[in-house]
């Protein structure tokens, strides 16, 4: 494929979008793409010794956070806190929220949330990983300290997100609420082109992606959600297959570009569900609504419309092409 525009370029072009726009959004966009060239290079060293494995230390949700989990906060922190428009940060790897408070940034107009490696546990694997971001006005006054309140917006209230797949390629997802857009990394050129413009889920898939290891834990409408995935009938392509790479970004990568369904439930193992709403479930179900997909978190439960109570909550997550949610959230309303 010819190499057309670049990130920049692209950033660039769509600001002619926002008439009243001033290149704050943009600058975050730059350190987002700076730290993820960083990150990329890290990653494709995971399996020397210097990068393998755990710290010794526990984050806030009791994980275990591995070397990787620690330089891709470290990198993402550094470089949104470097361009004075964003006043404070809030991260998986980080207990509390933290305040940007140098002279330009504590002025900075946005909040970021960020899962800065997304399937930690397959780190040392050699499977794809990622980086997940999300991005809000500040609902503090400009100058002043930033408060939990600035974090816990709900997720229609985002006005960017996104993330980075570190696998086969790199890749930059994101929207600013106007479609959402691919880039690869070139890393001979060190820069993101221009792959997959305005990315749509098919309306129906046939990719289901489910732990199925804790199926005995899943609440009947889940179970009968599985089963209906794995029975025959040729009429609706059925059986699914069953595809789970245990790192949200891929599996969610994957469904959006062939069609498909993920799910990761509340269960008697995960009683209020495993994935943060914050970071994880309210940029992905920002991109998939924007890419013409849904995503719940139960019945009558549009994720982005929950009111977020805790910086590090956790949520039921069901996300992806419309007809197969929809099709789920009958399931659940029926046998809930
Ligand atoms: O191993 P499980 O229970 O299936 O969980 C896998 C899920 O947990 C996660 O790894 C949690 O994310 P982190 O790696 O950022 O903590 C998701 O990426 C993934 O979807
Ligand atoms: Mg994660
Ligand atoms: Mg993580």
């Amino acid at each position: 494929m010819e190499i057309t525009k670049t990130l920049g370029e692209f950033i660039i072009e769509k600001q002619a979008d926002y008439p009243d726009a001033t290149g704050e959004l943009s600058s975050i966009f730059s350190s987002i793409r700076l730290a993820a060239k960083i990150v990329h290079r890290e990653i494709n060293k995971a399996g020397l010794a210097d990068i393998t494995g755990a710290v010794g230390n526990e984050n806030i949700q009791g994980e275990q956070q591995q070397k990787l989990d620690v330089i891709a906060n470290d990198k993402f922190k550094a470089a949104l806190a470097a361009r004075g428009v964003v006043c404070g940060l809030a991260s998986e790897e980080e207990d509390c929220y933290v305040h940007f408070d140098d002279d330009r940034s504590k002025f900075g107009k946005y909040v970021v949330l960020i899962d800065p490696l997304d399937g930690s546990s397959n780190i040392d694997v050699n499977v794809s990983v990622g980086t997940i971001f999300s991005v809000y006005r500040r609902l503090s006054p400009m100058g002043e300290p930033v408060t939990e309140a600035d974090f816990l917006q709900p997720g229609d209230q985002q006005v960017a997100a996104g993330y980075v797949i570190y696998g086969s390629s790199t890749m930059l997802v994101y929207s600013t609420g106007n479609g959402v857009h691919g880039f690869t990394y070139d890393p001979s050129l060190g820069i993101f082109c221009l792959s997959h413009e305005n990315m749509c889920y098919p309306e129906n898939g046939t990719i289901y992606s489910v732990n199925e290891g804790n199926y005995v834990h899943f609440h009947d409408g889940v179970k009968q959600y599985i089963k209906y995935c794995q029975m025959e009938d040729a009429k609706t392509n059925r059986p699914y297959t069953s595809r789970y790479i245990g790192s949200l970004v891929s599996d969610f990568h994957r469904n959006l570009i062939k069609g498909g369904i993920f799910l990761y439930p509340a269960s008697s193992l995960h009683p209020t569900g495993k994935l943060r709403l914050l970071y994880e479930c309210n940029p992905m179900a920002f991109l998939a609504e924007q890419a013409g997909g849904v995503a719940i978190s139960g019945v009558e439960s549009r994720t982005l419309e929950l009111e977020p109570s805790e910086l590090h909550q956790r949520v039921p997550f069901f996300v992806g092409s419309k007809n197969m949610v929809n099709k789920l959230e009958r399931f659940l309303r029926e046998f809930t």
